[in-house]
């Protein structure tokens, strides 16, 4: 069922002490879309991935998630979701084959079906020669691609991405590129937050624009850049976001650079 709603968020409001982060924010997110989750730092993204990952509980409004409402106690639908987060915790004295092990445990995965997976998945990524090496030697890409592999150990129903790419060369790019498509194409809803513009206007069926704690934009990238006459996602960012002073701002900041 592609029309199947997986994510529906209502009013959803958020403050953090006496600042307002989310100011009612809805929208409702189908089986199978890739949506690309935008707007300037501090606009509240990770906010709204948290809360709808059970990590801040603190809210109102209603989450629903595979049609439940996440308020009700009930954490199994954790299970389904995976998640790479923006800065990750990760177990740098591990293996990287231990800390998959570790994942698969928490998922209850099969310890044999874990390790299978585990090296298959780093070979096919171009890091299967590090399986037995421990994350602390790794690079930041290699990392970055281990968080990718364990987020999607248990094939979960639901992902979300948080700069995902970051650190990865333009190669690996194209590959987790490709993953996401073929992963949407087989009935796995992705929730993207990135900076990186061409990426999710590429990569994106819908885009979400998040900007002062409301939704400023929502739809496919033909509609926003219809609505908004605009060539590339940058340019449509910069006009909803209201920002033109890029060059202003950069002259001003390298003069200061240039005091002694
Ligand atoms: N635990 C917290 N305590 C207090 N304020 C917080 C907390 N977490 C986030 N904030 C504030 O909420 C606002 C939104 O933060 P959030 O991390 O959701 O933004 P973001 O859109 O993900 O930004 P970025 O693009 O920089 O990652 C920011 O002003 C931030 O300072």
């Amino acid at each position: 069922m592609l029309n199947e709603e997986i994510l529906t968020i209502t009013n959803l409001k958020k403050n953090y002490g006496t600042q307002e982060v989310l100011k009612g924010v809805t929208f409702h997110v189908n089986r199978g879309q890739i949506i690309g989750y935008i707007g300037p730092n501090g606009a509240g993204k990770s906010t709204t991935v948290k809360i709808m990952l059970g990590i801040e509980d603190d809210y109102d409004g209603e989450v629903k998630i595979f049609g439940m409402d996440i308020s009700n106690g009930e954490v199994d639908y954790k299970k389904r979701i995976g998640y790479v987060p923006e800065i990750a915790e990760i177990y740098d004295n591990l293996t990287a084959q231990e800390y998959l092990t570790f994942i698969g445990e928490i998922y209850g995965i099969e310890h044999e079906l874990v390790d299978y997976k585990a090296n298959q998945l780093m070979q096919l990524f171009g890091i299967g020669e590090v399986l037995h090496s421990r994350i602390v030697s790794f690079s930041k890409g290699m990392r970055q691609k281990l968080l990718i592999i364990s987020s999607l150990l248990h094939n979960p129903d639901l992902l979300f991405f948080d700069e995902p790419i970051n650190g990865l060369d333009a190669n690996s790019v194209m590959i987790f590129k490709e993953i996401m498509a073929q992963l949407a194409a087989q009935g796995k809803t992705i929730f993207y937050s990135s900076h990186i513009m061409d990426v999710v206007e590429k990569i994106s069926s819908r885009i979400i624009l998040l900007h002062d704690g409301r939704i400023a934009a929502d739809g496919t990238f033909e509609d926003l850049k219809q609505q908004n006459q605009e060539g590339s996602l940058e340019e449509i960012f910069n006009q909803i976001t209201g920002f033109s002073e890029h060059k202003e701002i950069a002259e001003k900041f390298v003069a200061v650079v240039e005091e002694v």
